[in-house]
């Protein structure tokens, strides 16, 4: 099977292409994923079918699960698109999602996200008490803003919040600071993967969740560990811009 590896601030997908990747399973998902006997990858972006500027792909978690929308997968996919289809403004489709695409200068990308919903604050219990807000790009998450959230917290937190019953389809979760009207810094503990040093879904909804409870405003830039992105809310839909880049190809018989 032939692959490209790609990474957007550190988080990363292997890309595959059908008829040539032949069945995925969830074992193979994480044959493929895991760090020092496959290929290593937070995720595989498995394209079913391509005509010109469009294409449709199964976003796979590295447990073997399968996530309903990624914004870097997304972003990731449409870079991979325009390069093989040569053209700058491409159409992916996830999950019932036709999200448009265009290539910025440099390795960067702007793709639409779609629909964002965000609920009211929540109390969950974990041990301890902590508010969030549930928010869905496709995908779910919870929002958890704390004065100055720390890596332990997020090792703590993440995996208690992730599989909590509240979430029977598990959440992916974002420990977020906000740092000025336009500016948030949050950490990632992604469902299926664990701590990733970016995420854009979940850039998405922290931006969606710190507008909506009044912290912030459109645009949003939200910092990671692995660097920027930016957020546009508008009207109940987002966009994100930010890089992507290929850092292998080859086969494998995985
Ligand atoms: N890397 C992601 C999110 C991938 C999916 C997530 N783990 C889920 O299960 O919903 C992103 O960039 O959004």
């Amino acid at each position: 099977m032939r692959f490209s590896k790609w990474h957007a601030l550190g988080n990363s997908y292997i890309v595959v292409e059908q008829p040539d990747a032949g069945t995925m399973t969830p074992e193979r998902v994480r044959r493929l994923c895991a760090p020092t006997t496959g290929i290593g990858s937070d995720g595989v972006l498995e394209v079913l079918a391509r005509e010109g500027g469009r294409a449709e792909i199964v976003i796979w978690n590295p447990d073997g699960s399968i996530a309903e929308m990624s914004g870097n997968g997304v972003r990731i996919a449409a870079c991979w698109l325009a390069a093989e289809a040569r053209r700058r403004e491409v159409v992916i489709v996830t999950a019932g999602r036709e999200l448009a695409a265009r290539m910025l200068d440099g390795l960067e990308a702007e793709t639409d996200v779609g629909p964002v919903t965000v609920g009211v604050p929540e109390m969950l219990d974990v041990g301890e008490a902590l508010e969030f807000t549930a928010a869905s790009v496709g995908n779910p998450h919870a929002v958890i803003r704390l004065e100055a959230p720390t890596r332990g917290d997020l090792l703590r937190l993440g995996p208690l919040v992730e599989s909590h019953p509240r979430f029977p389809e598990r959440t992916n979760v974002q420990l977020v600071r906000v740092d000025g009207r336009h500016d948030v810094t949050v950490l990632v503990w992604e469902r299926g993967a664990g701590e990733t040093s970016a995420s854009g879904s979940s850039s998405v909804a922290a931006a969606a969740v710190a507008v909506a409870r009044g912290w912030c405003e459109s645009p949003v830039t939200v910092h990671l560990p692995g660097g920027d992105l930016h957020v546009r809310l508008a009207g109940g839909s987002a966009s994100l811009v930010g890089p992507a880049e290929e850092v292998a190809r080859g086969s494998t018989s995985l």
